[in-house]
């Protein structure tokens, strides 16, 4: 038994590929589950880090458990598995996935942990993975947790989800320790939209916030934006009860409220007008500009999106993006 007062399977080995911050904090909390954790960092610097016991470059600050096995040989860390965690960028997982293909053990559960659409060709990631591994069942991993919260042990909720529900639930039991709690779901699409949208309208958020244009408009924004993510979740088929739960709202209100958030920070630099270059990864980046191509070409009404995407490829300003939202035909509020 866990101290999560649930039984817990026996431990399994699991791969964990990407050195990152989320990589690094998932492989301590499947170390704090019970598992044998083997993690690929393709930097081999990131791997002797981490035999030091840290991950300056993505964890600053954060002392790593020991236990955990990182190599930056991709076929070590995926030989024998019983699992593997997918953690790198979602723009690069088909690059990751493809390098990863000639290893990958047969059968065994691909966890997606990276929040995002794939810029060039609109795919989620659960597509991505079907493609190239096409033999492996996919599961998805989200909600409202960052990386140094979950790598300091604090407590987080998150939701496993895969098509197959027995699996959601296993995985879900599997990944469960005593500061995270798993819930599990069968709507594999609604928690990828919502990890993956949920980025876009973070962005929007620091953005409102660096230009100083108020509490209330940042309220409307994250509300509306709620709309607009909602429907086009209804597009891919996402259930709605999934994005008004821990990889929808949930992760809004983590990420649509603190600086402590990538993609929050970015569009606060936005909004004061400070250099975007060399801030960390914002996967709402490229998530907005597939955002609002995936919504003009399916003709879904999607103004912020649509607005944040031109903010961030230079078309318009943020002042503009303002007036023309405030300036848009009245309507029924819940004409979603
Ligand atoms: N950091 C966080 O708090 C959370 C992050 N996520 C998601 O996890 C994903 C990864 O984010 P982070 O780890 O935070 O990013 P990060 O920027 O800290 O690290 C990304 C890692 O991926 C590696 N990488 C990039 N391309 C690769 C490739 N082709 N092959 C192998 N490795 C590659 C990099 O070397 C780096 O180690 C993102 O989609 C993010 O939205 C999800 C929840 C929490
Ligand atoms: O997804 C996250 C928390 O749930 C992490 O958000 P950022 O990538 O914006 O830091």
């Amino acid at each position: 038994m866990s101290g999560s007062g649930h039984k817990v399977p026996s431990g399994w080995r699991i791969a964990v590929l990407g050195g990152g911050a989320w990589g690094t904090a998932l492989a301590l909390a499947m170390l704090r589950a019970g598992h044998f954790v083997r993690l690929y960092a393709r930097d081999p610097e990131t791997v002797t880090a981490i035999d030091r016991g840290e991950n300056p470059r993505y964890l600053p600050g954060i002392a790593l458990q020991a236990g955990i096995v990182a190599t930056s040989d991709i076929g070590a860390a995926l030989d024998g598995a019983d699992c593997v965690l997918a953690v790198a960028p979602a723009q690069s997982l088909r690059a990751m996935l493809a390098t990863a293909k000639a290893h990958f053990p047969k059968d065994v559960p691909l966890v997606l942990c990276a929040k995002g659409i794939e810029r060039d060709t609109g795919a989620l990631l659960s597509a991505i993975a079907g493609e190239i591994l096409p033999e492996n069942p996919v599961a998805a991993l989200s909600g409202p947790s960052f990386a140094t919260d979950v790598a300091r042990g604090l407590p987080t909720a998150v939701v496993v989800a895969a098509g197959n529900e027995g699996l959601a639930a296993d995985l879900a039991a599997r990944f469960s320790a005593q500061n995270l709690r798993c819930y599990s779901s069968d709507d594999l699409i609604g928690v990828e939209i919502g990890g993956a949208l949920k980025n876009v309208f973070a962005i929007a958020a620091g953005a409102v916030t660096g230009a100083e244009l108020g509490a209330s408009a940042q309220a409307a924004m994250v509300t509306r934006g709620f709309v607009e993510l909602r429907r086009i979740g209804a597009a891919f088929g996402a259930r709605p009860e999934t994005l008004m739960g821990l990889s929808g709202l949930g992760d809004l209100l983590l990420t649509c409220s603190s600086a402590q958030s990538r993609n929050f920070a970015y569009g606060l630099a936005l909004g004061q007008g400070k250099p975007l270059a060399g801030l960390p990864l914002a996967e709402g980046v490229p998530t907005a500009a597939i955002a609002a191509r995936i919504a003009s070409e399916r003709n879904i009404d999607a103004p912020i999106i649509t607005a944040v995407a031109a903010i961030l490829d230079g078309t318009i300003t943020i002042r503009q993006a303002v007036s023309a939202l405030m300036t848009r035909p009245l309507k029924t509020e819940t004409d979603v």
